[in-house]
Parts: C-alpha cells; structure tokens; sequence
C-alpha cells in the first residue's frame, strides 16, 4: 500500500519503527487498499468475481500481543520493535497500536532488563493480554542469575502481572493465567500465540463459524489443522465435533486441559502432530463435513494436497498472508472448489497485513 502522507500520524516512532507503516494513510484509503489485496489475491487464483465482504476495521490501541525486541548497546538498553527491513531495534517511548496496559509496562521493563545479567546483548519481552491481565514471558541470551530471577518476582508483583516466565519457565504465577475463548477457556503456555486483538479474533470466529455448512448434526464432524490453543475449536464445537489438530506440544496440551476442565471431551478430540511432516491424510478427511485450516505465514504446503484430493464439501481458510492464499486457492479452484464467502480483517491495524477468512464450497 503506498502512503499517502495525507493524514498525521499518531505516534511518534512512525516512520522508523517497523510496526506501524501506514498509520498516515487516511482510513478510508487504508481499508479499500487493503480489501482489494484480498480481491486482488483471489483473482490471481482464478476467482474473478469472489463475494468479498466490506473489511472490518479494528482500532488501534487494541492490540493484546506484543514482541518486543531488546538490545543492550552500550551501558543502553533498547527496547520496541525492529525498523521497516532491519535488524535495528529503534527504543520506543510509546506504543498506541497496544493495549494501554501494555504501552504503561515499556520504561519499566526497559528498567528492569538493564538489571538482569542475563540479558547480555539481545534478546525480547513477549507481552500477553490475558482475561485478568498480562502475561510476560523474556527470552535472554544468557543464564538467568538467582539476583534476576528475584527482579522478576518484584517486577511482577510491582505490576500486578499473573504470570512472569523465562522463556516457556514460569518463575511466577500470581493469578491463574486464563483466556476465554468464546466457548472454552485455556490456560495459555507462556508466551504463546494468539490472535493479536480480541476484536479481531471473534471476528475470524464469527466468519468461520457462519462458513460452517448449513446441515451440521450432532452426529457431523469436523477437522481443525492447525488449532493453536483452541481459539476456534470451542465455538465449532459448539456445531458439530471437532478433531483438532496442532503442531506445538505446549498449544496442545493447553488446548487439551481447557477441553477436559470444561466438560468438552465428548465434543473435541486434540492431536498433536507435526503436519509439515505427517499431513492429516485423505483417508482420515473421509466423512468430515468441513475441514478449517489457519496455517503459518508459509501457508498450509504439503498438508494441501490431502485435502484437495479428499472430498470434503466444505474447507474454510484463515490466512494471515495474501500471497500465499492466492498460491492455495488456485489449487483448490482447480481442485473444483469455489469461494462461498471472504472476509477480510484489519487484524493487524496500520500495517500492510492483512488477516482474511475464506469460505470454500464443492
Ligand atoms: C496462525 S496460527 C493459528 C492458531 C489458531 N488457529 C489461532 O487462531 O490462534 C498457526 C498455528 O499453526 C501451528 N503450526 C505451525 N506449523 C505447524 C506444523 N508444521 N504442524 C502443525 N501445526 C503447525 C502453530 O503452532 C500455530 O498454532
């Protein structure tokens, strides 16, 4: 998308920072550009005229999820976001994209990684928002010393965290860490994906949940690759069975524990499987009423091709990257689906992602 300069910006570090590289674009502009990227990407695979609906904006200072890197240069700590196509870390005073609770934690936590000695050179502070507060988790370069592990429990219970970990290592929890998820609530790993704003995320479920085949009965199934925590599975579960399956053992096991608490166990059974290496198969598709798949950036790759040989009626892609859609869609165009529905997501404000929801049919 091109910036048009026509509007101010709103934070000072635009036009280092990396994070934020079209908040000058007016809004109107910036969410027409972005929907064509979704029109443009399914054209490319071969669906001219694809009903793709009105974008949904999400607002700044929404964002639940934050990775900031940290650099120690000098007697200096930086710590925000890399700039636009580098490795630099520009020092950030603030961060309206964020959750105003996480933007309050940035000169404390600057504070507090200059004490630890084992922080050496670089490293990152991976921000959660979580139901009741914020989960922090700080991958170091070095051994954290007994006196850092100290730092952290003060800076936790200073800021009323629920959880402070080093890496996926808890050192504190002060309130159980816990997340709705629209129908089943998980503890989270720390440090651990989820969608980065809330609006946005029930926007992706709702989208999903409306692409959902219209005669589902107790009886329908349906596969889930690429599950995360459960961020959908709980509301699919809501319509048919779901078979969920996740690649990161921690997400799964979450996912696993959310589902017995709640009393799911006879609506969701969780797999943990690496899916680059061991697709789900044709044979295992056989008799699913939908197949959702919400792959990595690099998309869905050698699990595709199950899928277009199976003959799943109905398969609903969650994308976070435009290119690759475009790339997998053509394939299941050819493979005789058709696009039912798209939603594009403003999932990722101010910048040039784009999160879209789309909806296959037989
Ligand atoms: C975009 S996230 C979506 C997660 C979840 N659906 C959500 O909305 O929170 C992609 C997920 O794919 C998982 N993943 C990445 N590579 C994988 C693989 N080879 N096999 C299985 N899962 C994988 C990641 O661990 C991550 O949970």
């Amino acid at each position: 998308m091109s910036s048009t300069g026509t509007v101010p910006a709103v934070c000072r570090h635009f036009g280092i920072c990396g994070g934020c590289t079209e908040q000058d674009v007016p809004e109107q502009i910036y969410h027409a550009a972005k929907r064509e990227r979704l029109i443009e990407a399914l054209a490319r695979a071969g669906f001219a005229d694809a009903p793709v609906a009105e974008m949904i904006a999400i607002p700044m200072g929404t964002r639940r999820r934050v990775d900031f890197a940290l650099l120690r240069q000098g007697g200096a700590v930086r710590l925000g976001l890399h700039a636009a196509k580098s490795r630099d870390v520009v020092d950030i005073a603030e961060c309206p994209l964020a959750l105003p609770a996480i933007a309050a934690l940035i000169a404390p936590l600057r504070e507090l990684v200059a004490k630890l000695s084992g922080f050496r050179k670089s490293g990152s502070v991976l921000i959660n928002a979580l139901d009741h507060g914020l989960d922090v988790s700080l991958a170091l370069d070095g051994a954290a010393s007994a006196a850092d592990r100290s730092w952290l429990i003060a800076f936790a219970r200073d800021h009323a965290l629920l959880r402070i970990s080093l890496g996926d290592e808890p050192v504190l929890v002060l309130r159980e860490p816990t997340l709705d998820l629209g129908g089943l609530t998980v503890i989270p790993p720390p440090g651990g994906f989820l969608q980065p704003t809330v609006a946005g995320e029930a926007a992706i479920r709702a989208a999903v949940v409306a692409g959902l085949p219209g005669k589902l009965t107790r009886k329908s199934w349906i596969v889930e690759l690429y599950a995360g925590v459960g961020t959908l599975t709980g509301a699919l579960a809501g319509h048919a069975r779901v078979h969920a399956v996740e690649g990161n053992k921690a997400a799964c096991a979450a996912l696993e524990a959310g589902v017995r608490q709640d009393g799911l166990a006879g609506r969701i059974t969780v797999e943990a499987r690496d899916l680059a290496r061991r697709p789900v198969t044709v044979k295992e598709l056989a008799g699913a009423a939908c197949v959702v798949l919400d792959p990595p950036f690099d998309g869905a790759g050698s699990q595709i091709g199950a899928i277009l040989e199976s003959k799943v009626p109905r398969a609903i892609y969650v994308s976070c990257n435009p290119d690759v859609l475009a790339r997998e869609a053509k394939l299941l165009r050819q493979a005789g689906y058709r696009v039912v529905a798209a939603a594009p997501i403003d999932q990722f404000p101010a910048s040039a992602h784009l999160e879209s929801v789309v909806v296959f049919g037989k």
